[in-house]
């Protein structure tokens, strides 16, 4: 078997271009969404990924609004560029770019900023909403996870999802998203304190690899037919390495290539949530 891909560049470009269609409807209603970002530090890869942001932004039709801080900057000054945006009224949301440099403590800045305009999904009153089945922001990464195997006909409903990695983008939220009844899978989260990860792979209709160790998902703990999504970043001489081996694609029915899997599909997820923040405040 070779696996079916989950094209997330191209779902991405067919989800932006629906965008730029709802931005052009708010703007003839006289409301323009704009994006902040919050780029503290001097890491390439944050840096290209906030650059993205902004050009994703010029393709739908979404304002931007950039606020950069250097690698010394203290607690403090970042907490009051989140004060500055939480007050700007051209800001409909934005986003502090994770990880923060070493020294600086996330969460307190996350809960400074005003839920109304979290475009990430991911200050702690749009998880709770999220757990409490509200509608609010959702995280991008879970978010995008969900529309790729949707637009591609995988079935979540009644799914045996396995996901791997409990950080806060990814492995953390987005079994709440799952387990709505709206998507109705059955989820299992493990992590570097799971005894035997294998043993919960060979089970799974759905992996989500997002560890961050390179090559962890190997072909034989996959069920044949199996989606693997994966959203693991490391990288060696220069090149992404994902956390699925390639060999994972003869015994898949559906994989996402990495890059141009997940990736994509967050840049357009936060998108989508600026965009629907906005409609929301428009009454649209
Ligand atoms: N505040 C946030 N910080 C971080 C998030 C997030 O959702 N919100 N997620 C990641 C980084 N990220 C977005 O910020 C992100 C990562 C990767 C991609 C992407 O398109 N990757 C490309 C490959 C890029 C490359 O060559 O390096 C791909 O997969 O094709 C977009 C966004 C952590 N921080």
């Amino acid at each position: 078997m070779t696996a079916q891909i989950l094209d997330g560049k191209a779902t991405a470009a067919a989800i932006k271009s629906e965008l730029a269609a709802r931005v052009a409807a708010l703007k003839a209603k006289g409301v323009t969404p704009g994006l902040g970002t919050v780029l503290v530090g001097d890491d390439p890869g944050s840096r290209w990924y906030v650059n993205g942001k902004h050009k994703d932004c010029a393709e739908v039709g979404i304002a931007s609004i950039q606020r950069e801080l250097p690698a010394t900057a203290t607690q403090e000054d970042v907490e009051n560029v989140v004060r500055e945006l939480n007050a700007d009224p051209s800001c409909t949301g934005y986003i502090v770019q994770l990880p923060l440099p070493k020294g600086l403590d996330q969460n307190p800045v996350l809960e400074l900023m005003d839920p109304d305009k979290d475009a990430d999904g991911l200050h702690p009153t749009s998880l709770g909403r999220l757990a409490l089945g509200i509608e609010g922001p959702l995280p991008c990464t879970p978010l995008g996870i969900v529309e790729l195997l949707r637009r591609h006909d995988v079935e979540i409903d009644g799914a045996e999802v396995v996901v791997v990695g409990r950080g806060i983008t990814v492995g953390r939220s987005i079994g709440l998203l799952l387990t709505r009844r709206s998507e109705n899978a059955t989820v299992t989260l493990c992590h570097t304190g799971t005894r035997d990860l294998g043993a919960h792979l060979r089970k799974a209709d759905i992996i989500v690899a997002a560890a961050g160790v390179p090559h962890l998902v190997k072909p034989e703990d996959v069920k044949a037919g199996a989606a693997v999504l994966d959203v693991g970043v490391s990288r060696s001489e220069g090149k992404i390495v994902g956390d699925v081996h390639p060999g994972v694609a003869e015994v898949a029915g559906w994989i996402s290539p990495n890059p141009g899997g997940v990736g994509p599909m967050t840049r357009a997820m936060l998108l989508n949530n600026i965009v629907e923040a906005a409609e929301r405040r428009a009454g649209v």
